[in-house]
């Protein structure tokens, strides 16, 4: 498929309005859970305010039945942070809100407060991601690290969730196949919907029929038309105009006359006869060739392939080139296997070897299982426009990151559980990812800060955080450090990716997981493990504050 695959198309970014560059508006301080901000004004009551605090922001499971996660909304919250001030209506909201009593210092105080004492450590959005290894870390006073959680969260967790959903998509796909997002209407919301534009892009869409996400995130905009089109035609007597400047001539000619020639040719070639195919049709698709003769992309009906290559070959008598079809119901595998060929005869029989590569788009419900099954079955789709199963998650509608306390003054805090899966990792801690020589990611290892980190060529222990028989000797041939300071001092401090640079790196990220982790169907786990510093540690904090419990 060239550029010109589908109708529309615009990459916005010179569009860009700057004074609605930022981030979307309903991401301010306020858009959090009231118990923030009831624990801020408790911090602040009991001078709490500045004790230097340490949270993790982490999931525990990947989504999807699956082992890999993809990082995204860093940027988000990046923006956050810069941007984070209580309005002088805010705080007015506030003092009506909370419980009476609340001191009027402490107003003044929620209005002066801003992220500036706050330091941000990422792993780098488009990275695969894996459950305990925090993906973001955040120092700082306690009261402001706390008021971030929530905003946090939600900028993270369906970005997130979003990204992996696009990549497991692009995955099944295959990387010659395009992918657009069609979900708007379907998704959680305006907001709900132009995340999934913009994170399934990050994953690895083509393209979004979002127009606005492509005006603000600077995403290629595609489309086709819909079923109302052509239903709002019923005959061709409804046709105002039938004419089309011939494209290298300039002269005017009768398009719908071209059409009705070929289509008593075509019903020969392609077996349909012409009584099975409707004139409503015929019109419609006359009409918008001529509104579109250069990206002539037509909806087809089991019975539209004999109207769309009529005004094909109509638009080719008069120097144009149409695109292709989108199937959206019926058997898609069938269909597309049938329009092939059908193009294939046309192709052959009338000399336009340009019809071999008409473009193909399905759509219709479509999720990564209806692809798996397409790929077997065998189809000539080039193009899958995908909406609902996409944007809503359907397969699994939430990545449950959490956002936990793991320092405070130096000393590290451990929440407890009787599930072992929810007892957090303890203290300040650096992560690895440990490398084999085949360029494959090994395995994430999380030790303490105050650890020398690990070193090419030589032997690490590397333990599973809760259970003692497991454990591996790892020697390295590649060491990452997978945190990077984001943020420091009020300022962003790395420069960070455009969209398309993210995207890329969620490729290049997935291409480092052997592809045993990346199989749909029972994947192998990626090992996260802790040095056996960290291990003693976490057990040691562990028995100190697990209560002995008494027999009588
Ligand atoms: N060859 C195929 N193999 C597996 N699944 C398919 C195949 N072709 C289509 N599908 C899926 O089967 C489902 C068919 O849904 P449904 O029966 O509602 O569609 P339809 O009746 O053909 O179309 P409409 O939406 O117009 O009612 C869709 O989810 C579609 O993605
Ligand atoms: O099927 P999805 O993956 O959600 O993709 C988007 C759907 O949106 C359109 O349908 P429309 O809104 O016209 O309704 P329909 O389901 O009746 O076709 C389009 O024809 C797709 O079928
Ligand atoms: O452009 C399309 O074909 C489209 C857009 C949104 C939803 N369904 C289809
Ligand atoms: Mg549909």
């Amino acid at each position: 498929m060239n550029d010109r695959e589908l109708g529309c198309n615009s990459g916005g970014g010179q569009f860009m309005d700057r004074g609605r560059m930022n981030q979307n508006g309903v991401v301010q301080p306020l858009l959090t859970d009231l118990y923030q901000i009831t624990m801020a004004y408790a911090y602040w009551k009991s001078d709490k305010t500045d004790d230097q605090a340490v949270f993790d922001l982490f999931f525990r499971n990947n989504p999807f039945h699956g082992e890999f996660t993809i990082f995204a909304g860093l940027e988000e919250c990046l923006k956050f942070l810069d941007s984070f001030h209580y309005s002088q209506s805010d705080i007015e909201y506030l003092k009506q809100t909370l419980p009476e009593g609340i001191e009027n210092e402490f107003f003044e105080y929620l209005g002066n407060l801003t992220a500036r004492d706050v330091t941000l450590y990422a792993i780098d959005e488009g990275t695969v991601a894996f459950p305990r290894v925090p993906i973001i870390k955040i120092e700082g006073p306690l009261i402001i690290v706390q008021l971030l959680e929530t905003t946090l969260l939600t900028l993270v967790n369906y970005a997130s969730l979003m990204a992996t959903n696009a990549a497991r998509y692009r995955m099944v796909a295959g990387k010659h196949v395009k992918l657009l997002e069609f979900g708007l209407r379907r998704a959680q919301g305006p907001d709900g919907g132009l995340s999934a534009s913009k994170y399934s892009y990050t994953g690895g869409f083509d393209g979004t029929s979002n127009v606005l996400a492509g005006k603000l995130f600077n995403i290629p905009v595609k489309g086709t038309h819909a079923h109302a089109y052509i239903t709002s035609f019923s005959s061709v007597g409804e046709l105002k105009t039938r004419l089309l400047k011939h494209k290298q001539t300039g002269i005017m000619e009768d398009l719908l006359e071209h059409a009705i020639r070929h289509r008593q040719m075509l019903s020969h070639v392609l077996d349909v006869s012409t009584e099975e195919s409707s004139e409503g049709e015929l019109a419609a698709m006359v009409s918008y060739a001529i509104a579109f003769p250069d990206g002539f992309m037509a909806l087809v009906d089991t019975s539209g392939l004999l109207n769309f290559s009529a005004v094909a070959l109509a638009l080719n008598d008069l120097g144009y080139h149409a695109l292709g079809i989108r199937i959206d119901s019926g058997d898609l595998a069938y269909l597309s296997c049938l329009a092939r060929e059908a193009f294939e005869k046309v192709a052959e029989r009338f000399k336009v070897p340009w019809f071999n590569k008409l473009t193909i788009v399905a759509s219709n419900d479509i999720n990564e299982d209806t692809i798996l099954s397409l790929n077997e079955q065998g189809h000539k789709i080039d193009c899958f426009g995908i909406g609902t199963h996409l944007v809503t998650c359907q397969r699994q509608p939430a990545l449950g990151c959490v956002y936990k306390l793991v320092e405070i003054n130096g000393q590290p805090r451990i929440k407890l559980s009787q599930d072992v899966e929810k007892v957090t990792m303890p203290g300040n801690k650096s992560a690895y990812r440990l490398y084999s020589a085949d360029g494959h990611a090994l395995i994430d290892l999380l030790q303490k800060v105050t650890e020398p980190p690990p070193a090419v060529g030589q032997k690490v222990l590397c333990r599973h955080p809760f259970q003692e028989s497991k454990r591996a000797y790892v020697i390295p041939s590649h060491v990452e450090s997978l945190y990077k300071v984001y943020w420091k001092s009020g300022k962003i401090c790395q420069q960070l990716p455009t969209l398309e640079q993210v995207r890329e790196k969620v490729q290049i990220s997935l291409k480092t997981l052997r592809n045993d982790h990346k199989r749909t169907l029972n994947p192998t786990p990626y090992k996260v493990a802790v040095s056996d510093n960290l291990y003693n540690f976490i057990h040691d904090l562990w028995l100190q504050n697990a209560p002995i419990g008494e027999l009588s």
